[in-house]
């Protein structure tokens, strides 16, 4: 049996008997103990996920539904894209993003030059996809009954402009957020198309939830990176990565410790997702100075006032703002 089947038979043991702590002989390190004790940390108890499900989330970070979101919505959401695209609709607070090569061109921006919408929570139609009664469902698993939709965003990667600058360098989303704990935030992503190595897809570290917020920076490449584009400054490139290949419709969950990013569109089309973060509206906020996320703190008040006006504006109320209360109470955050 491999260890996950000997863990999931353990797991499966434990839920029988809820009430019971789940303890396990070793057979990996019976040096160490020949007992170790396995709760359940990165997932709530309750009846939608089932046990096999939970251990992987648990094991890896990431649990991916097929099929979650159905393909008119998904029309709705792409339709809702292009009205903002050509500029039919203004949604306050939206921000519009292009790629570095396009932004920092001499010349007129290219009519296709979208690769991300960001903060679309005043949109309904797009924010119709955080309420999706099928996603905060699974949500409720890892956050519990107080959702909070934290952070949206729809993402447009574009065909690669030929310096590689589509590419989303291997990060943490926690690392963006000054509010915890971590195990009661998690992503929802749903392809909007069929999404695969070639234009670009998914690609996680799984288990590394497990491991702490590492130290993020740019990249160092060549043909540039886009602003706000963070990576883990030395992650191990020996760790087993997986390539999650989706169709559409489908839905991935993860923690937000996990390390992911995406490859390089090297497709003409404009690969497509949508995706939002949540959190238990019973988190808090934590004061970020002195620690690796200073950095990055110090950008989004930037931009905040570049755009917006707002001095002086904490980290945290930049995240208060754009949060919106989708289930249960706002208690907190
Ligand atoms: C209520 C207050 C809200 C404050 C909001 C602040 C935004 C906060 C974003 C937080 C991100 C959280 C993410 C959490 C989840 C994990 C992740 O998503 S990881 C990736 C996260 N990062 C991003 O997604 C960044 C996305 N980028 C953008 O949103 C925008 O590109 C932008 C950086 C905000 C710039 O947009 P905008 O200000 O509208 O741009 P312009 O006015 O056109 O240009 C201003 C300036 O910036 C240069 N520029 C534009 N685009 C890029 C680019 N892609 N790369 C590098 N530089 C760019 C542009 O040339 C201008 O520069 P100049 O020197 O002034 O000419
Ligand atoms: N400003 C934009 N930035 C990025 N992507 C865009 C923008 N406008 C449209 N798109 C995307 O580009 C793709 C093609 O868009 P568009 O509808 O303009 O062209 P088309 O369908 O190929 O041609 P046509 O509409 O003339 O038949 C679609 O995936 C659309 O969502
Ligand atoms: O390429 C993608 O769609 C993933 C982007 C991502 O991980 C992020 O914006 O945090
Ligand atoms: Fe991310
Ligand atoms: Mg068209």
């Amino acid at each position: 049996m491999s260890r996950a089947a000997k863990r999931l038979k353990m797991v499966l043991n434990h839920l029988d008997h809820p009430s019971t702590t789940l303890i396990a002989s070793s057979t990996s390190a019976p040096s160490v103990s020949s007992h170790c004790t396995l709760p359940l940390r990165y997932t709530l108890d309750n009846s939608i996920l089932t046990p096999g499900q939970r251990i992987f989330y648990e094991e890896n970070g990431f649990l991916l539904i097929k099929n979650l979101v159905s393909a008119e919505d998904i029309e709705k959401f792409r339709t809702e894209f292009e009205r903002i695209c050509r500029r039919e609709v203004h949604i306050p607070g939206l921000i519009i993003m292009r790629d570095v090569v396009i932004a920092k061109s001499e010349f007129v921006p290219d009519q296709k030059a979208v690769s991300k919408l960001q903060d679309f929570q005043e949109d309904p139609e797009l924010f119709c996809y955080c309420s999706l009664p099928q996603i905060l469902k699974y949500v409720e698993c890892f956050t519990g009954p107080n959702i909070m939709a934290m952070h949206t965003m729809l993402i447009n990667k574009p065909p690669d402009a030929g310096k590689k600058t589509s590419r989303h360098p291997m990060h943490q989303d926690l690392h963006y957020f000054p509010f915890r704990p971590a195990d009661r935030i998690v992503c929802a992503w749903t392809a909007m198309e069929h999404i695969h190595q070639r234009n670009g897809c998914l690609v996680v570290l799984p288990g590394t939830h497990r491991g702490t917020l590492k130290e993020h920076d740019y990249p160092e490449w060549e043909g540039g990176v886009n602003k706000m584009y963070h990576g883990v400054r030395d992650y191990n490139p020996d760790l087993p990565r997986v390539h999650l290949e989706m169709e559409k419709g489908d839905t991935v969950f993860f923690h937000p410790l996990l390390i992911h990013g995406s490859g390089m569109n090297q497709t003409q089309g404009f690969r497509k997702a949508i995706s939002c973060h949540y959190a238990s509206a019973d988190c808090y906020y934590i004061d970020v100075k002195g620690t690796t996320q200073e950095k990055i703190e110090k950008e989004v008040q930037e931009i905040a006032a570049r755009k917006y006006s707002l001095d002086n504006i904490k980290f945290q109320d930049t995240w208060a703002l754009r949060g919106r209360l989708v289930q249960g109470e706002r208690t907190s955050i």
